[in-house]
């Protein structure tokens, strides 16, 4: 490459001067003199990329590529079909500013751009490099301006002018990027005393892209307007109209080229760049209907710039995994000369807050309030983008149905920085990435189309708007060149971007600070005859586009998110990285706290669950104490009754007495009482019966006692024979009564067992029940209760056996009686038979048992009898049960005198004072 001819430079050739009027052509004004004749001196032999066509009579038309020294007027555009002079656009593609990685894959731009089967950027070394380069061959002709300045007047110009321009100096560079010889090959033959310019071209070329593109003709349209004559291989449009000239540019796109053509040609390399940390700017630029939303946007089957950069940018990321990326997109569009947000959600304009442009040493010129939304993938970009062009403004002109009218900003802003290496010690402590955080952008811009007056007045009115912004963008565009070598953007602040909210917005683009990608797009259709003059005004813009824009672009510092200031506030990366460091902070600590609420409250619910549980157990304790109560009511009555029995009867005292008097010749009697006791206590533990049970057991008692009282009643008015079965009922309830109280006692024992269970338990979960003392207390009445209990059985046992000892006594003495009289029948004795055994013949009344009883054991039954009575009442009066009357009358003490020791005294059955019953028994003896 270094071997190419170097273009002859002109640090400060001429510049354009004064522009034609883009949208209305019949208003346009022919550039000013004075910048004619300056470019007519111009020592350049290379022709203008606008010049009209030379005569063929000038220029015999050449296809030799040896013809270095050939000027570009015999050298270009004669032959359009030569294969070898379309080999530039190529390089031009390869001149945005290559990446660093020497690993990157080369750019399909250069492999899809040489449709025609001609070679990549390889083919640099052609024999076309006597031409100019592409697209900078317009720039550098002396006779821009000249061409220009007929271009509204339909003049053409001479081509020995032409020859004699002044070589275009046109610079942009990219800072940190190695690309520029590949665009130094077509100024062979000028190189001499041009070494700096030269040097510096190598450095600044290739940052900024002008394409055109040729809309295809409308169905029905004739296919070919003779005038036009498009060269795509070498990036050339011919017309051969009154303004007849030859145009070169970076990329010229025939119509039957499509979207992934012109994107991997006029924007890859940029979008590809941006990632790399420059600030990229691509916009669509041409009159309506001429194809530029097609361009920008695509369709469904073939998608425009927008989408395809949308892809590059992710496939990017996906391929450099050693940084981290973020993205944010913002969508505005200004119309009539007004910046709306289209992602914002309120969609009606009204309610939009007012969205300015600010400026900033960092940031440049940009809009807020604005939306800018993260996306993590294509898709969702994607989305967000359609989101914005559903909301963007259109309407039907006289050349498209559904025409832009609107400028249509897309900016997505990336963020990368080193990827911190996982688990570094640093990174955990910190939360920080050692690297700092490089941000760029990427504009992508859908300009509305420049347009005549439409008869519709609101159309009229966008349509000046419109047309007001681009003739300010070409104004500063044409003015760029007087900025020339002025790098700092202060320098060129003379310039109107103020007059436009769109030229404001392209400031730091059109300045230098960013890789620019013009796409210019046209419509050569016979139809559009009538509109040559608009479609020569797209190309004009294109070449001083080409020709005056300098880019200086730099890839963006790396800032670190500590910064402050602005800097830090856009350096979203890191804050992110912090806020997502916070966040997982409080996500754990909400979790901790989650987890210890869960643990609170599962403990809550087994303490509520054990609180029922005791409610429950408490419950059927006091319904257990209540029925004890009643049972223990019962027995008393049934003590008292069994002893009323034994007193007031005279025929039950009888058998007392002679029970005692046969207790003393049974010695088993102490034996059976003893064994009762032990099958009471052997009930204990062994009981099964749940307290409900033992409830309705107690239930159908209340009759089974009423019973018995009958039995106590008929027992009291008996006779001998009848105190025996009264005794025998007794002592069957009396078991009945025991067996009872044996269950009832186990029940309690049972449920006590439970309780100090349930109470362990929750001591030893650490809770703590107010009422656990409650619990203790009722524990410990319980436990007299079974206390109190056993003594009743003890008593019981003790009566049972009295008792029993009496049935036996009185069942030995009528057995004794019986063997009497029938020893007395046999002596013919007078004595009557006895009631077990009646003599049939003898009506005389049978003697009691007691009298026939030896005297001395029959005191000795009774003393014993009345000494078992004694000790029963004994104790129960010393348990409380009972309360002796002053007289010695016993009472049954009430149950609020048994719990506090005071109270009434309740009569009992008998009022008889205990000796009085004992010694009234004697008598009956
Ligand atoms: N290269 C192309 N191939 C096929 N169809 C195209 C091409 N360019 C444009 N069109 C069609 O031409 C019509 C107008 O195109 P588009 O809307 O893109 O023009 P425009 O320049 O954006 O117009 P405006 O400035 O009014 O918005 C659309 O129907 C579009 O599909």
């Amino acid at each position: 490459m270094s071997t190419l001819p170097q273009p002859p430079r002109t640090a400060a050739g001429p510049q354009m001067g004064a522009l034609p009027q883009l949208p209305a052509p019949k208003s346009r004004k022919s550039l000013p003199a004075s910048a004619e004749s300056s470019r007519a001196a111009s020592p350049s032999k290379l022709r203008t990329p606008s010049s009209p066509r030379p005569t063929p009579s000038k220029s015999p038309l050449s296809n030799s590529t040896t013809n270095i020294s050939a000027t570009i007027s015999t050298s270009a555009a004669r032959v359009p079909s030569s294969p070898d002079k379309s080999l530039r656009r190529t390089i031009s593609i390869a001149a945005f500013p290559q990446p660093p990685r020497p690993g990157s894959r080369p750019s399909t731009a250069s492999s899809t751009a040489a449709p025609h089967g001609l070679q990549s950027s390889g083919s640099v070394k052609s024999k076309r490099g006597s031409r100019p380069s592409v697209g900078t061959a317009s720039q550098r002709s002396s006779k821009t301006h000249s061409l220009l300045s007929m271009g509204g007047e339909g003049k053409s110009i001479p081509h020995a002018e032409l020859e004699g321009s002044p070589s275009q100096s046109r610079s942009s560079s990219a800072e940190g990027s190695y690309s520029t010889s590949a665009t130094t090959f077509d100024e062979g033959d000028e190189t001499a005393g041009t070494s700096r310019s030269n040097a510096r071209s190598k450095e600044t070329k290739g940052n900024v892209i002008v394409s055109v593109r040729v809309r295809p003709n409308v169905s029905g349209e004739s296919s070919a307007n003779p005038e036009w004559m498009v060269d795509s291989r070498r990036g050339l449009l011919v017309y051969n109209g009154k303004e007849g000239g030859d145009y070169y540019y970076d990329n010229v796109f025939s119509a039957i080229e499509n979207n992934a053509r012109v994107y991997d040609s006029a924007a890859k390399r940029l979008v590809r760049r941006v990632m790399e940390g420059y600030h990229g700017t691509v916009f669509a630029y041409g009159m309506t209907g001429t194809g530029k939303t097609f361009s920008m946007q695509g369709t469904a089957t073939s998608p425009g710039v927008i989408p395809l950069a949308i892809t590059d940018i992710f496939s990017f990321i996906r391929e450099t995994p050693h940084r981290e990326f973020l993205l944010r997109v913002s969508y505005l569009e200004i119309y009539n000369e007004k910046i709306h947000d289209l992602l914002s959600a309120s969609s009606a304009v009204a309610s939009q807050e007012e969205i300015k442009l600010r400026e900033d040493s960092k940031r440049g010129v940009y809009a807020t309030p604005l939306k800018e939304e993260i996306v993590q993938s294509p898709t969702q970009l994607l989305r967000v983008i359609a989101r914005g062009d559903h909301a963007r403004r259109t309407g039907s002109t006289q050349f498209n149905a559904r025409s832009s009218r609107s400028h249509a900003v897309v900016q997505i802003v990336v963020e990368s920085r080193e990827r911190v290496p996982t688990g570094t010690a640093q990174d955990r402590r910190s939360g920080l990435a050692p690297g700092g955080v490089r941000v760029s952008t990427l504009s992508l811009i859908d300009l509305a189309g420049s347009e005549r007056a439409a008869d519709d007045k609101e159309r009229r009115t966008e349509g000046a708007h419109i047309n007001k912004s681009l003739l300010t963008l070409g104004n500063i565009i044409s003015r760029l060149s007087e900025t020339k070598g002025n790098t700092s953007q202060s320098e060129g602040k003379h310039l109107p971007f103020r007059d436009s909210k769109l030229t404001r917005l392209l400031q730091p683009a059109l300045s230098g600070n960013s890789l620019v990608s013009i796409l210019c797009t046209v419509q050569l259709g016979s139809m559009m005859n009538a509109n040559s003059g608009e479609t020569l005004n797209t190309l004009k813009f294109a070449a001083r586009a080409k020709n005056n824009i300098v880019s200086h672009a730099k890839r963006a510092e790396e800032a670190f998110g500590g910064g402050g200031g602005d800097a830090g506030s856009r350096v979203l990366l890191e804050r992110y990285r912090v806020e997502i460091q916070a966040l997982r902070g409080q996500l754990e600590s909400q979790t901790k706290v989650q987890a210890e609420k869960e643990l609170k409250l599962e403990e809550q619910k087994l303490e509520q669950e054990a609180q029922e549980r005791h409610e429950e157990q408490m419950l059927e304790m006091q319904l257990a104490r209540t029925a004890l109560k009643e049972r223990i009511e019962h027995l008393n009555r049934l003590i008292l009754s069994s002893k009323s029995t034994g007193v007031n009867t005279q025929g039950a005292m009888s058998a007392l007495g002679r029970l005692s008097r046969l207790s003393s010749i049974d010695p088993g009697s102490r034996s059976l009482r003893s064994s009762v006791s032990q099958s009471t206590l052997g009930g204990y533990g062994h009981s099964s019966i749940r307290p409900v049970s033992f409830l309705s057991v107690n239930s159908q008692e209340f009759p089974m006692n009423l019973h018995l009282g009958n039995e106590d009643e008929e027992d009291t008015m008996g006779e001998f024979a009848d105190g025996k079965a009264s005794a025998q009922r007794q002592i069957t309830a009396l078991q009945a009564d025991l067996t009872d109280k044996n269950r009832y006692i186990a029940t309690l024992e049972r449920r006590l067992l439970q309780a100090r269970r349930s109470s362990h338990s929750r001591m030893s979960m650490g809770i703590k029940h107010s009422d656990d003392s409650d619990l203790i207390a009722q524990l410990r009445e319980k436990d007299m209760e079974i206390n109190e209990l056993r003594l009743q059985l003890d008593d019981k046992d003790r009566m049972l056996t009295a008792l029993r000892s009496a049935a036996r006594h009185r069942d030995l003495a009528q057995l004794t009686l019986d063997t009497q009289s029938a020893g007395t029948k046999d002596k013919g004795a007078t004595s009557s038979p006895g009631r077990e055994s009646p003599a049939p013949d003898s009506g005389v009344k049978r003697p009691t048992p007691s009298a026939e009883l030896d005297p001395g054991t029959k005191r000795k039954s009774m003393d014993e009898v009345s000494r078992i009575l004694d000790e029963m009442i004994q104790d129960r009066v010393e348990s409380g049960h009972l309360i002796k009357g002053s007289r010695g009358s016993v009472r049954v003490a009430p149950e609020s005198r048994r719990a506090s020791d005071s109270g009434p005294a309740i009569p009992v059955q008998s009022s008889r004072p205990a000796s009085t019953v004992l010694s009234n028994s004697r008598p009956g003896v």
